[in-house]
């Protein structure tokens, strides 16, 4: 059986800008199962890096967050913070946007690690890959030797775990034991030569070797959830396959959870278990990957399936989405549909804001859209050129 690992409720990010209000990602809610690749799409400025830097707790100013619960299942955790923050914790989970600054940011790593598109956001120019990944297998050794601990630690690590992880006196540290687990990470990655490669600095890497010593970094702490965005985009299509392989493989091995975004429904198709699609800061539907994939009910997502390339059928005729991706500039946006104007069967009912309806499928299967509950009625549509001014 499926156990959720984090739920996300009403969460709300928004950039306060120069030009206004930027509503990036607006009252999204969704769960993340344990050890499921759950899969994030939509088109370029729909929300899907400003919900994983969200999750993450890594919004920079201008931006916020300003409303939402993420609550984090882990039983250690939940268990310190009990005392401290009573209403952070609900059973087993832990609400991580009520814990300290600090608290927060102790769980980098060793519950949420990232890997993003450009390595050189992770790695270090001036330092050897493999001392990097040593520093990181080093905080999580200190986090797991607190004497406090004395309970199995099959998913959490518990607060003041993670507060002793977080207050060692950072590069320098490196037992033999560190540096011997940043080895064999590379090896896990598929870096040939590991031992040698450990010694080189990042700007000896190429690409895709980049990316692989990005992932071993991230694995390094043991995290709960391999938040990954983008991961392969910048990287020539063989490498790109080579990495989804490597994700596949320590997923498949460590039962590690992986939130993957992306704008490449092939990705999203040959990785993920559940889908979710984002649209204008929103999420438009969500569901199986056979729900989303054979049985899309929003026109946004029958679009954007209509419009990528399929391997398995190379000759395919691709239908781009007419139109733009909406401002997300909270002045311009109106209460209704944010899809409509692009949308080929929108209606009267569209210029309301739609709920999220249950939709036929898996028990998961949703969408905000009339069309997962009522039909098309064409005398309804709305008239040629209604959004033109
Ligand atoms: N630092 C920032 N300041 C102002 N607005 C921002 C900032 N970062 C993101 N945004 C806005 O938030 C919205 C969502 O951006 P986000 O990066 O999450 O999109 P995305 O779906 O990841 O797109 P892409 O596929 O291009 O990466 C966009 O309108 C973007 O302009
Ligand atoms: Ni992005």
């Amino acid at each position: 059986m499926a156990r959720d690992l984090l739920r996300v409720r009403d969460l709300t990010t928004r950039f306060f800008t120069e030009e206004g209000q930027v509503n990036a990602v607006e009252g999204i809610s969704f769960d993340v199962e344990a050890g499921e690749v759950l899969g994030i799409v939509g088109e370029s400025g729909s929300g899907k890096s400003v919900t994983a830097l969200s999750l993450i707790d890594l919004v920079d100013d201008p931006g916020r967050i300003v409303d939402g619960e993420i609550w984090y299942r882990n039983a250690d955790l939940a268990e310190e913070t009990a005392s401290d923050v009573p209403a952070a914790v609900d059973g087993d989970f832990v609400d991580v946007r009520r814990l300290s600054a600090r608290h927060r940011r102790a769980l980098r790593g060793q519950s949420f690690a990232t890997i993003f598109q450009d390595p050189a956001s992770s790695l270090n120019p001036s330092l050897p890959v493999g001392e990097q990944i040593a520093e990181a297998v080093e905080v999580q050794r200190r986090a797991t030797a607190d004497p406090r601990s004395t309970r199995s630690r099959t998913q959490g690590y518990g607060l003041g775990k993670f507060l002793i992880g977080g207050a060692m006196p950072g590069k320098g540290y490196l037992t033999e034991e560190s540096r011997a687990r940043a080895i064999e990470l590379l090896e896990l990655v598929g870096i040939p030569d590991p031992a040698e490669r450990a010694e080189e600095y990042p700007h000896q890497f190429s690409g895709g070797m980049l990316q692989r010593a990005m992932v071993a970094q991230a694995l390094a702490g043991e995290p709960d959830v391999l938040i990954a965005d983008e991961p392969t985009t910048a990287l020539d299509v063989t490498i790109q396959a080579q990495i989804l392989e490597l994700l596949d493989e320590l997923q498949a091995e460590t039962g590690m959870t992986i939130v993957l975004i992306t704008h490449n429904l092939g990705v999203i198709a040959r990785m993920s278990d559940r889908v979710l699609v984002m649209y204008a800061g929103e999420l438009v539907e969500r569901g199986s990957l056979a729900d989303v994939f054979d049985d899309p009910v929003h026109p946004y997502t029958r679009g954007l399936i209509g419009s990528s390339p399929d391997v398995d059928d190379p000759g395919k005729q691709l239908d781009p989405i007419p139109g733009n991706v909406p401002s997300l500039l909270d002045d311009e946006m109106e209460d209704r549909c944010y899809f409509a104007d692009r949308c080929p069967k929108a209606m009267e009912e569209c210029l309301e804001k739609p709920p999220s309806f249950d939709a036929e499928g898996s028990e998961d299967h949703a969408a905000k859209c009339y069309l997962a509950d009522h039909d098309y009625d064409p005398t309804r549509a709305l008239p040629e050129g209604y959004f033109d001014e």
